[in-house]
């Protein structure tokens, strides 16, 4: 990017009390000019171009009623609207769309037809057809990262194969092979998932501001979508002069777990407070360990203790840190094995809709897993939120809500307060409560998920415009059931 342009940036971000910033060792990325309070709208910004992965409208992502494109036929749109405000690129797109043969049309990925948008975008601004502005141009895109040099060959090979793709879907098109590659690898680590209110994926976009933002695994914004457009929202008050950051991975991981996937995805040694802190924590409230000990870790056998147990190499045995009572590796071992077997045949029965037979499977996993692991490990929560969607499906509320009540204390130590994902999982067993004519504890549960969610996704959404809507409702019906109670005594 040249100097003008980026000054042109500057300018664009000083409106929104951003600056571009220079780190030794993350590159660019965002500061603050001014202060935000949570629940402030930082940023938000439309993508440069963007694709659905699901079935919904290629206009506003929604998924309701959908119409297909009668030409191409493999675009989506809700209404004439969403049709009329992606038409200067999709005409481009939907002639390249028809030329192709039904097996092409196969082979045409979410990430491929992305790349193809993008091209055919770059050419509409280059022709003048649609306008630049200093953050919706493709020098912007330019000028993000792509860790070319640290990627491997196999991913360089499926890059070129995706790219030569690419050549094929635009023939009439000059392509440049090695800057659709390069474009290829600045998706993999720039691009952002886009997903409705309750953190459903539908597609993916190229928002080139939003991608100067760096990572923390405790940041102070959340990123969240409204249709195609991401917004930007602080979750905790940043001051003047401080980075803003997002979290780019599912942050209910372990330390170890978490760095692994920051350097194998977008190539840097994660230092953020998260990683650099061994984090003690209190279990049961006496016990103190290391974080990634109790999210991940073996508990006790002994009863009454709650300790978890330490790997103690020399002997090949695990030892509890409390107690001191000794497990076995190789029974251990033999538990995890057959866990990760039933977990598989359970996912299958899942994707095949036997969920009977995915609820026995995985109740199996949850009674294994509760004999080795700590009752607030990952694993266990994964499990038994997978149960509870099964439970969900199979319109079992009340069992449902059992498992969704087990994962909260889970909910609340692997993620920061202010998370969306806590914020949806009081607002499930809110459903389910109100489901089961529960409205006294529907209301205080929706209370919390509201508490979160408007900080995260602000309240003007048609999602939250629903949520206080059903909060209304249950206060009612509680203020009802209050009533009549105290008209029977
Ligand atoms: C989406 S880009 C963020 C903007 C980028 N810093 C730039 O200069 O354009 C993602 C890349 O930024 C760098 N990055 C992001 N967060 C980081 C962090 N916490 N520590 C070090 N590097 C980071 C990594 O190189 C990563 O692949």
């Amino acid at each position: 990017m040249n100097g003008l342009e980026d000054a042109d940036l500057q300018y664009f971000l000083s409106s929104y009390g951003l600056i571009l910033s220079s780190f030794p060792e993350k590159g660019r990325g965002l500061v603050s000019t001014r202060d935000f309070s949570p629940g402030d709208i930082i940023i938000s910004q439309d993508p440069y171009v963007c694709a659905p992965s699901t079935s919904c409208c290629d206009g506003c992502f929604s998924r309701g009623k959908l119409k297909m494109c009668t030409s191409c036929q493999m675009t989506q749109y809700c209404g004439s609207t969403c049709q009329k405000s992606q038409w200067k690129l999709h005409r481009l797109e939907c002639q390249a769309l028809i030329g192709l043969s039904e097996d092409r049309k196969k082979m045409l990925t979410p990430t491929v037809r992305l790349m193809a948008r993008l091209l055919l975008k770059k050419k509409l601004q280059d022709d003048n057809t649609i306008p630049t502005t200093s953050d919706d141009n493709y020098d912007v895109l330019l000028a993000l990262v792509s860790h070319m040099a640290d990627i491997d060959e196999n991913k360089l090979v499926l890059y070129a194969q995706m790219a030569n793709l690419v050549k094929l879907v635009l023939p009439l098109m000059e392509i440049n092979i090695k800057e659709v590659i390069e474009n290829f690898s600045k998706m993999a680590c720039n691009a952002h998932t886009i997903c409705d209110s309750e953190l459903m994926p539908l597609g993916t976009g190229i928002y080139p501001v939003i991608s100067i933002i760096n990572h923390s695994c405790l940041p102070n914004c959340v990123l969240v979508f409204e249709g195609r457009k991401a917004v930007l929202r602080a979750v905790k008050h940043i001051t003047r002069g401080t980075e803003v950051s997002i979290t780019y991975i599912e942050t209910a991981l372990t330390t170890t777990e978490r760095k692994k996937l920051l350097k194998e995805q977008y190539f840097f040694d994660c230092t953020c407070h998260c990683c650099n802190t061994p984090h003690t924590v209190f279990l049961k409230g006496a016990l103190e360990d290391n974080q990634d000990i109790i999210l991940n870790g073996y508990r006790c056998k002994a009863k009454p203790c709650h300790g978890v147990l330490h790997h103690d190499s020399a002997n090949n045995i695990y030892r509890c840190k409390v107690c001191g009572s000794t497990r076995e590796k190789h029974s251990i071992d033999q538990i995890n094995s057959k866990i990760k077997l039933l977990s598989e045949r359970a996912s299958r029965c899942v994707s095949s809709k036997d969920y009977l037979e995915a609820k026995d499977l995985y109740k199996i996993v949850e009674h294994l897993q509760l004999k080795i692991y700590n009752p607030l490990s990952i694993c266990l929560m994964k499990t038994q939120e997978d149960i509870m969607k099964i439970l969900i499906a199979l319109n079992d509320w009340e069992g449902a809500l059992i498992y969704c009540r087990l994962t909260i204390p889970i909910y609340q130590r692997v993620y920061p307060a202010i998370h969306p994902l806590v914020g949806l999982q009081y607002y499930t067993c809110g459903k389910l409560e109100w489901l089961l004519r529960q409205a006294g504890e529907a209301l205080q549960s929706y209370t919390k998920a509201i508490d979160i969610l408007r900080i995260t996704h602000g309240t003007t959404t048609p999602f939250m415009r629903e949520l206080l809507l059903k909060i209304e409702e249950a206060n009612a019906d509680a203020r009802l059931l209050q009533r009549k109670t105290a008209l029977l005594q």
